[in-house]
Order: structure tokens, then C-alpha cells, then sequence
């Protein structure tokens, strides 16, 4: 079973295989079905360091919220980008309010993603094996070389505005789902544009030089069934940091499950229904020369409640580069310029293991 990462750029289209998972029980038919799980099905998902760092709840509150309206207002946007700079650098994450993506837009893609897990297994499947298409459903990801299972369900779809428009293979039902995934894109993309010039500003280099960090888009939809034995035992997603440029995340039903790391502890991220979840990648920690970082985190599941979750993994142009910005000519660089093909084919050999894939790119000496 492939679950494929995909982009396009300004050329042709070259993603594929880039990840891969196996075909392992689909975790969602497993709690269905199952009623009590027995022990031996649960001991494949259980990840015996769950509780190696402590989880600092009360530090919830505390993760920056950045207001979009005060950066596009002349009056607020220099307070509102010193909050930006804060958050990339400090955080590596920040919650996004007034982001402009109209409700309906929202409404849609959430409804269409629940109503796409809601399917028989069997439907869903017919959407996995499809080769040569850019997309796939995954029925677990393997994440380390000896079969640790995270506990989702994911589907994987490409969804650049323009190339996606191509792509020949799309999930019939819900028979709306082709348009709200597109709708939602379309309107990510935007807003990963408009958060680029900011980002830019905070760097204090010129927005051109960011301009072409986002030329497509990669759409992880995550589904975490209850988990009632052990839940405090397993893990939905393990610790890894994005291999993207810049992400973007939409909790779908508001059940918390995300942490982040902080300080060598885990912070949960309190969902918000009005707000955009907003992660700096392994490739911005590179072009900031690591002034902002791309943090670990990590999916814990509940004991009753299903969650829903969709990432989008903003990345370049497959065929460019990445190179750090220096702010001056003392600056020292720290990372090298890395290729975005090159980064990402081995940003998937590391499995998603914590932040390994970006070792790669540091110079020696840090
Ligand atoms: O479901 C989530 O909250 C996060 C998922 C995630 O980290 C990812 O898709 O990379
Ligand atoms: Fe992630």
C-alpha cells in the first residue's frame, strides 16, 4: 500500500513513492469490529517511551496566536510581525485567527472528510491501489524499520490548485469531496502565499526570495480511532518534525490529541474552532540558517473520541534549492544548501523518526 508525496512546480509533475506503508490491519476497522481489542493487538501499537518527557498542560494557553486582520492592517502590522518573529523562533508554531477562509470553505472539507472515513473499508481501499495516480489511502504508516504502528488511518492527496485539476483518480463519495478539497486548497495556498510575505518581513529580507517556498501543496488526512484499552500507552502519530517548508493543519473535530515539544517537555495544543494551526518545516528552519525551528511533535489518542485531523505540507519546487539567508556578512552559516528532491527522498527514508532527516543539512561543528 503506497501512500504517495506529491508536488508539482512550475513544470511537470514528479512526485511519487516517496513514502510507502504496508498493509497492516486498518486500525479505524479494528476498534469497529473489535469491541475489547486483545492484548496482542494492542502490544503492535504501543510505544514503550510514551512517558520519557513530562506533558506540561498548563503551558496550553501559551502558544502564540497571530491575528492575520492586524497584519494586513497598516496600523497593527508592525506589533503583529515582532509577535510572528516570537512564535517562528521561539514556538515553531503558532494558531492563525481572522486567516479569511471563508466558513462554507471550512464547513465543506470538514463534513467530506468525515463522511469519507464514515465509508466501508472496502470503498476506501479502492482508492489505495492505484498505481502511477498521486494520491493514495493509507492503512497505517509505518514509521521505524521493526513495525512501530502509529494508530491512524491516513489518506494522502496531492492537491496543487492547478496540476491537482489533472490528476486522473479522485474518491467518488462524497460525491463533493473533489470540491471541497479543491476549494480548500485553492484558499491555503493563498494563505500561505500572504503568510510568506510576513515571514519574509520577520527575516527581514525581501518577499521575493520566499516566493517560490510554496508552489504546491501535499494534504494528509489524518483519522485516530479511540483507543480504549491503554490509550496512555499509544501513540497516534509519533514524534517527527515536517519535512515541508512551512505547515498548515485543520483539527476537524476539535479533539485534542496534538503535542509539541518545548523545552524537553511535550505542550498539548488546545484545538480552536476558529483557528489554523500553523508549523514551521525542516525546510524554513534551513533558509532561516535555524532562526526558526521545526519542532517535534507528537499525536496522543483518546480513549473514546474518534479525531480528525488535515495537514498541509506546503512545499517548493521539486527541481529547487534551499539555501540559508544570512541576516549579515558575520553570520555564520549553519546549514547547507540542500536540494528539495533531495531533502524529501530523505526526509521518507528516516520514517519519520523525530528530526534525524535534518542532521543531514547541518554543517559540522553545531
Ligand atoms: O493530526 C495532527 O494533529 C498532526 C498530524 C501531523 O503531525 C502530520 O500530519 O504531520
Ligand atoms: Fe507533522
Amino acid at each position: 500500500m503506497e501512500v504517495e508525496a506529491a508536488s508539482g512546480g512550475t513544470g511537470e509533475i514528479r512526485w511519487s513513492k516517496l513514502g510507502t506503508s504496508l498493509p497492516v490491519a486498518n486500525v479505524q476497522a479494528l476498534v469497529a469490529s473489535a469491541g475489547e481489542l486483545t492484548a496482542d493487538q494492542i502490544e503492535r501499537y504501543v510505544q514503550p517511551d510514551i512517558d520519557a518527557h513530562a506533558v506540561l498542560s498548563e503551558q496550553s494557553g501559551e502558544v502564540p496566536v497571530i491575528d492575520l486582520s492586524n497584519l494586513l492592517s497598516s496600523e497593527s502590522v508592525d506589533a503583529e510581525v515582532a509577535k510572528l518573529r516570537f512564535a517562528c523562533a521561539e514556538w515553531g508554531f503558532f494558531q492563525v485567527v481572522n486567516h479569511g477562509i471563508p466558513d462554507d470553505v471550512i464547513t465543506g472539507i470538514k463534513h467530506d472528510i468525515q463522511k469519507f472515513f464514515q465509508l466501508p473499508l472496502e470503498v476506501k481501499n479502492a482508492y489505495a491501489q492505484r498505481p502511477g495516480d498521486l494520491q493514495g489511502y493509507g492503512q497505517a504508516f509505518v514509521v521505524s524499520d521493526d513495525q512501530k504502528l502509529d494508530w491512524s488511518d491516513l489518506l494522502a492527496l496531492f492537491a496543487q490548485p492547478t496540476q491537482g485539476r489533472d490528476m486522473s483518480y479522485w474518491p467518488s463519495q462524497p460525491h463533493t469531496f473533489r470540491n471541497s478539497v479543491e476549494d480548500y486548497s485553492m484558499e491555503l495556498m493563498k494563505l500561505a502565499q500572504t503568510l510568506n510575505v510576513f515571514i519574509a518581513k520577520t527575516l527581514d529580507v525581501a518577499p521575493e526570495l520566499l516566493a517560490d517556498k510554496h508552489v504546491a501543496q501535499f494534504l494528509r488526512m489524518s483519522y485516530y480511532p479511540p483507543c480504549t484499552s491503554m490509550p496512555e500507552k499509544v501513540l497516534g502519530f509519533s514524534p517527527h518534525s515536517d519535512g515541508s517548508f512551512l505547515t498548515i493543519l485543520l483539527e476537524i473535530n476539535s479533539v485534542q490529541g496534538l503535542q509539541i515539544r518545548r523545552s524537553g517537555a511535550w505542550i498539548p495544543v488546545k484545538p480552536r474552532h476558529d483557528a489554523l494551526l500553523v508549523n514551521v518545516g525542516d525546510l524554513l528552519e534551513i533558509l532561516s540558517n535555524g532562526k526558526y525551528k521545526s519542532i517535534e511533535h507528537r499525536v496522543t489518542i483518546n480513549a473514546h473520541k474518534e479525531r480528525l485531523s488535515i495537514s498541509a505540507f506546503h512545499v517548493p519546487n521539486y527541481g529547487g534549492i534551499i539555501s540559508p539567508i544570512l541576516g549579515t556578512i558575520e553570520e555564520k552559516m549553519l546549514y547547507k544548501a540542500v536540494g528539495v528532491e533531495e531533502y524529501a527522498r530523505l526526509y521518507f527514508a528516516n520514517k519519520l523518526e523525530g528530526k534525524k532527516a535534518l542532521d543531514y543539512a547541518k554543517l559540522s561543528g553545531i
